[in-house]
């Protein structure tokens, strides 16, 4: 499912589903807890058949209650299970307390003091200590758990990789709305969440605590209450592409190349063209009608010993670039790639005086790093910002500081609360680039491109990357996606194209991904 939900939103879900008596706590806690069976089996065959030793670690919430129907049911399954309670049994909340109760009829709750002091061999820890629920930095009983969990070595007959952690719900420590941990945070090798993912799952380190993800249903799905706004950020996806994308990356029968879009990218200095020329490739393969490369005059030879069905036009400065701008036919413009700090000053004012859709990257942006407000006050709606970590400090500092201070609560600020608020401040579509580009309008709304888990391809990290991805949004706005489209699909036609050709990937290979992963995507429309 495409929809990440924070924490907020899942309780909100959970509540609504629960008043109107459609469901109980009671159920769901139960659903939980199957669904960490199901989802540790289905990664762990073996387990099914030879059931071993598990120590399940239960906290003071609902978490820990979902920590006690695992328990139970591990061990109807055959396991030998202790049970470690952090906080007092006495004092959970209902639904956890009855399935605490059931479990403390039949056999004893171990304190957590006694975990640390762990000398059995397990093949099984379940971390339920912790879900969405986590609001402050760990400390004493829980903290000395993460810390011997992170470094559990149990016995030398059972090395580490033949004990499994699974987490219920988030690593215990990982904010669920941020993927921050609170302090520290458990490394599981399993995280099993509940009805959708939640935004920690796919952000910052949360994918690294969480080691794989599965999302085990909880029966809501019908939910005609379901709330539309609780929406907080969609997972980019085939799924979500097909809803409207595929269509308009297939051409129109019958349409001729001005009616698919021209996009013109704006070049640099002699020698400073390569960048350039690869987010125009990547603008011309990804289906803009026409592309034009504009470099200054001096580096036309040097780009045309480059180019064919990239078209050239020189433009000396802003007013050769005001002149080719007359044309109306001109839908998209790509500025930054190598474009040079001068250049990028000259060329940006007019380029955003003509109110195409623009994506400015690199040099674009952080030519107004000394006054990031100047470019603020230039852009308009049909804008694309592309910043890379170090691009968004310059462009935002005060929001850079707040992804960098330590939580000191939860939930903590993420990198979709910071592209949000670069994009209100913007008053454009920015772009977050990472492991988890964020995609972000100046109304909130937020698309996610999860380069993580299956879809991680850190070959990625290649010079000309980013380049490639400009040229892809700039070739989507010519062809008359809108911003926040055009930036989502782009990111993660992106990632496909890198997982597509593997490792030993350099930029230039990106562009050439590009009709592989066209084809795979019509082919499996319906
Ligand atoms: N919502 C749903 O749809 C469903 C939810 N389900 C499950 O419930 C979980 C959410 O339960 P939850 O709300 O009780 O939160 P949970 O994570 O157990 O933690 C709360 C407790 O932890 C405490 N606490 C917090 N921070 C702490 C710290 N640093 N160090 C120590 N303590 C700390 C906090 O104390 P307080 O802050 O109140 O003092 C409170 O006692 C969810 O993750 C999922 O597993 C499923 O059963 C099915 C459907
Ligand atoms: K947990």
């Amino acid at each position: 499912m495409p929809e990440l939900l924070t924490a907020d939103q899942m309780r909100a879900v959970e509540r609504a589903a629960i008043d109107n008596g459609r469901v109980t706590g009671l159920d769901l806690m139960e659903r939980a807890g199957r669904g960490v069976i199901a989802a540790m089996l289905e990664h762990w065959p073996h387990f099914a058949v030879t059931p071993g030793r598990a120590a399940v670690l239960c906290g003071p919430g609902n978490n820990g209650g979902d920590g006690f129907v695992v328990a139970r049911l591990l061990r109807d399954r055959g396991w030998d299970v202790t049970v470690f309670a952090y906080g007092e049994v006495a004092k959970l909340p209902p639904d956890a307390a009855i399935n605490a109760q059931g479990w403390t009829e039949t056999a004893p709750v171990q304190p957590a003091s006694l975990f640390t002091d762990l000398r059995e061999e397990c093949d099984l820890i379940v971390d339920a200590i912790l879900g969405i629920g986590a609001t402050r930095p760990l400390q004493g009983a829980i903290e000395a758990t993460v810390k011997f969990l992170n470094e559990y070595k149990p016995g030398e007959r059972k090395p580490r990789d033949r004990c499994r952690i699974v987490s219920v719900d988030l690593p215990t420590g990982l904010c669920s709305d941020s993927g921050r941990p609170l302090g520290s945070a458990v490394r599981a090798d399993l995280t099993v969440t509940f009805h959708r993912a939640k935004p920690g799952h796919y952000l910052s380190d949360g994918p690294a605590h969480c080691g794989r993800l599965s999302v085990q249903p909880l029966g809501l799905d019908r939910e005609p209450t379901y709330p539309h706004e609780t929406v907080s950020a969609t997972l980019i996806g085939e799924e979500t592409l097909k809803r409207g994308q595929v269509p308009c990356l297939g051409k129109r029968a019958g349409g001729h190349k001005f009616s698919h879009g021209h996009a013109v990218v704006a070049a640099g200095s002699v020698g400073k063209g390569g960048a350039a020329r690869l987010s125009a490739r990547a603008a011309l393969r990804i289906g803009a009608g026409l592309v034009t490369v504009a470099p200054p005059p001096a580096a036309l030879i040097e780009n045309a010993a480059h180019l064919d069905a990239i078209m050239l036009h020189a433009i000396r400065d802003a007013r050769g670039l005001e002149e080719m701008l007359t044309d109306e036919r001109i839908k998209a413009l790509c500025l930054g790639p190598g474009l040079g700090g001068d250049r990028a000053r000259d060329l940006v004012p007019v380029a955003l005086a003509a109110s195409r859709g623009t994506v400015l990257d690199a040099d674009a942006l952080s030519a107004f790093a000394d006054d990031p407000q100047e470019l603020f006050a230039m852009l308009h709606d049909r804008c694309v910002l592309t910043p890379h970590g170090g691009e968004f400090a310059r462009l935002f500092p005060d929001i850079a500081d707040r992804l960098d201070a330590m939580p000191a609560r939860g939930p903590a600020f993420s990198r979709m609360d910071a592209a949000r608020a670069a994009a209100a401040r913007a008053g454009c579509t920015v772009l977050l680039k990472g492991p988890d580009t964020v995609v972000a309008d100046p109304d909130g709304r937020i698309s996610l491109n999860p380069a993580v888990y299956a879809r991680a391809a850190p070959w990625l990290a290649t010079a000309g990357s980013g380049d490639v991805l400009s040229g892809m949004i700039a070739g989507l706005l010519a062809r008359g996606d809108t911003p926040h489209e055009a930036a989502a699909t782009a990111a993660w036609l992106h990632t496909e194209c890198a997982l597509e050709f593997g490792p030993g990937l350099i930029a230039e290979d990106l562009p050439e991904q590009i009709p592989a992963v066209l084809r795979r995507l019509s082919a499996n429309s319906p």
